[in-house]
């Protein structure tokens, strides 16, 4: 693939979605009946055991390549106030990422994940979304295709995740527009704003609102006027994963919305995702429940950088060491009810 070149060679496919394998399906749902437990004790475990068998199409998945990637941008609506952070707080934290000292970096090692990160233009920002697209065609197309290539066919699962000082507003914006509400109605304090900057947030979402409303039936011309490069990638990494049949671990309230375009554009487009966790973001649950999503984790985390979806990892290996490793009702020779 050498990335999309036209909007409609992205729609489509967006359009065109392979579904998950439903013999495998089948076979770890039978399966999951046999297993020495009385059936559905272990809860979510069980049903996620099988989403993992039916997307990597075999009745015992593994989880032995999972991808952290994350990817960072720059964002030109930072210059209204509406971050508790400076813009070039982006760029040091992708030193950062490279150097082994961010969050993620431990995550990732300790959920035995490999990490790759993605700094898109990030000395050149994305513009005011109030007075401009963030993007325009072609930089959205190019950011898509990036995170498009960065996965590789063979992987197990994909946790994603973003960096991007400003991307809390860009997101509340494209999830606004996506379903509808106010600036107010989708505003949150992100990496800590005061109660001046959560007002300034929710007037930048209104006007942007204003400005890109009328393209309130096109998830992708919004993700590309009120979205940024990461969330653009981030939407390209999901749908490779989807035409591989690779399943997603999402983070939080800017990984959702980045995604939720394709469960606009396709019924069951987000079908190979979950939610490793809802955050703190005021947004993110209500967004969750606009995309269909239920979060595996709540622990009041609100820091990005795929730090929740790399947490939920662990419940995943967990799910999958009792589905592949049990020992079946005959193999044991206990009693079946
Ligand atoms: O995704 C979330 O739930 C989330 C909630 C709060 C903060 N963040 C992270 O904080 C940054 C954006 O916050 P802000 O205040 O600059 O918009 C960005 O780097 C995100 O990774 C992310
Ligand atoms: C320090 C810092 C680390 C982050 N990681 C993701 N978003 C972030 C925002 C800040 C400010």
């Amino acid at each position: 693939m050498n990335g999309f070149s036209t909007l409609d060679h992205l729609k489509a496919a967006c359009r065109d979605l392979p579904e998950a394998d439903p013999r495998a399906d089948e076979a770890a749902r039978a399966r999951q009946g046999q297993l020495t437990k009385p059936p559905g004790s272990l809860g979510r475990l069980e049903e996620l055991a099988v989403w993992l068998a039916a997307w990597q199409g075999c009745e015992k998945p593994g989880l032995n390549t999972v991808e952290v990637i994350v990817f960072a941008g720059s964002h030109g609506i930072t210059a209204r106030g509406v971050s508790a952070f400076p813009a070039e707080v982006t760029a040091q934290m992708v030193a950062n990422f490279s150097a082994g000292g961010a969050a993620i970096n431990q995550l990732a090692e300790a959920a035995g994940a490999g990490l790759t990160v993605v700094p898109l233009s990030i000395d050149t920002p994305t513009a005011d979304f109030t007075r401009a697209p963030a993007m325009s065609e072609a930089a959205f197309l190019d950011a898509v295709s990036t995170g498009y290539a960065a996965v590789s066919p063979d992987t197990d699962l994909i946790a994603l995740g973003e960096m991007g000082i400003g991307n809390t507003t860009a997101a509340a914006a494209l999830a606004a527009a996506l379903f509808g509400g106010t600036g107010a109605d989708w505003a949150g304090r992100g990496t800590g704003v005061d109660d001046a900057g959560l007002g300034r947030k929710a007037a930048v979402i209104d006007e942007g609102l204003a400005r890109h409303g009328e393209r309130r039936d096109d998830p992708l011309g919004l993700l590309a006027a009120l979205g940024g490069r990461e969330l653009a990638a981030i939407f390209g990494t999901t749908l490779a994963a989807r035409h591989h049949r690779i399943p997603v671990v999402l983070d939080g309230f800017v990984c959702t919305a980045a995604a939720a375009p394709l469960g606009r554009l396709h019924a069951r487009g987000l079908d190979h995702a979950i939610a490793g966790h809802v955050s703190a973001e005021a947004g993110h649950r209500r967004l969750l429940e606009a995309v269909g999503l239920s979060p595996l984790l709540d622990l009041g985390m609100r820091l990005g950088e795929a730090s929740g979806a790399c947490v939920a990892l662990t419940i995943l290996r967990a799910a999958v060491a009792c589905h592949s490793g049990m020992a079946t009702f005959a193999e044991a020779g206990v009693s079946d009810g």
